[in-house]
């Protein structure tokens, strides 16, 4: 079974060996994840939404042989396939690099596996980083510039772009955004991830993230009085972007707005198109101008408004490859088969973070 909490949806699949046999994105409504004051308390909703999906497909968990989530904002880590541990539990619930719905992949999975004595497992988490050290630095020596991005989909998507190109991932220099509810950009030099904006916390601004902010205003906010700390974290992540300005974390709502002529909803549009472009500006410098290809994908990725948008404006750096959706579900499922099959050993975290 596979388990893919995104902060807009739960995706849920089952597969038999390398095939995915049932699959099902469900959707969850910015009214109905405030409710909670932390991600971590979310838990027990989308497990026993899933659980629910599993029962109406005629599925039971003694079915399942290993269960996968997507992980989360652990500490910074290599690459690979892990083993839930209770060492990671511990640090998935406290959120050791903040609060992400990724967060609750690895404590779902470990749930519905240990019901049936089987191993839970994540995959290429959001806190892998082949950061080069320049890319560290922010310029205030108490913060460091960190990885946190959609690792696994931009591999998965970078190794299918290649093969498609008839070349490895490691021959080639591309520029990947990741644009679903959260917006990664990275620099792709011979398949490491050298570089991102932070999905959680900078670059362009998202469906439900503020993304960078002017520091000396976010700073007065801060200490304004108005708000605690809790709220203005929401503020950037989970009620900024999109969100802030027009109501919906749903970019087709938007596109809806758009068609009937909502002038304030085509600017915020644009305006996300417009960061999107200049972040990938941006990363094309980190790889030198030397681009091989500019990839969009993610579920906006999707729409023919803003993909067109931002290719106006990057098809000078490079050709744009649109691979719409993500292959997040096939990923992680092709993780855990390739520890099944011994091509590789799952990694154990306590083992291979400092
Ligand atoms: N056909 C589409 N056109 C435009 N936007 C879309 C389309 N399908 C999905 N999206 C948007 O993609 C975003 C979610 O992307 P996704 O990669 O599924 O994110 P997450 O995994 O973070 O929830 C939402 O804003 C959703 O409205
Ligand atoms: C922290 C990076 C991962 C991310 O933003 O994922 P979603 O787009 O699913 O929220």
């Amino acid at each position: 079974m596979v388990i893919n909490p995104g902060s807009t949806s739960t995706k849920v699949a089952i597969c038999k060996g390398e095939e995915n046999v049932l699959q099902k994105n469900l959707s969850h409504s910015p009214e109905e994840l405030e409710k909670f004051p932390k991600i971590a308390d979310q838990y027990e909703y989308r497990r026993d939404i899933i659980l629910q999906w599993m029962k109406e497909e005629g599925y039971t968990t003694a079915q399942l042989k290993a269960v996968v989530g997507r992980g989360g904002l652990l500490k910074p880590m290599p690459s690979g396939t892990y083993m839930v541990t209770d060492a990671m539990i511990e640090d998935l619930k406290i959120g050791v690099q903040g609060e992400h719905a990724s967060n609750l992949g690895g404590m779902i999975a470990k749930s519905i596996a240990d019901q049936e004595g089987i191993h839970a497992y994540i995959v290429d988490p959001v806190a892998v980083d082949e950061f080069d050290d320049v890319a560290r630095i922010s310029g205030m020596p108490e913060i460091k510039r960190r990885s946190l991005l959609h690792a696994l989909n931009i591999k998965a998507v970078a190794h299918r772009v290649a093969k498609e190109m008839n070349k490895d991932v490691n021959e080639l220099n591309l520029v990947m955004a990741h644009l679903g509810g959260g917006i990664s950009i990275v620099p792709l030099r011979k398949g490491k991830m050298v570089d991102a904006n932070n999905a959680n916390e900078m670059g362009p601004f998202s469906p439900e993230r503020t993304g960078g902010l002017p520091v000396g205003d976010l700073a007065k906010m801060c200490f304004s009085g108005k708000y605690t700390l809790a709220e203005i974290k929401k503020k950037i992540s989970g009620k900024g972007g999109l969100v802030a300005y027009l109501g919906t974390n749903d970019a087709r709502e938007v596109e809806k707005m758009i068609a009937s002529g909502d002038a304030k909803a085509k600017l915020i549009y644009d305006a996300m198109g417009y960061q999107i472009a200049k972040e990938i500006g941006a990363m094309a410098t980190v790889l030198e101008g030397k681009v091989d290809a500019v990839v969009l994908t993610g579920g906006i990725a999707y729409s023919q408004m803003l993909t067109s948008y931002i290719k106006e404006r990057v098809e000078f750096i490079a050709p744009v490859i649109i691979k719409p959706g993500e292959d997040e579900m096939i990923a992680l499922n092709e993780g855990v088969n390739r520890v099944f099959s011994g091509q590789e050993k799952a990694k154990i975290y306590e083992e291979e973070v400092k």
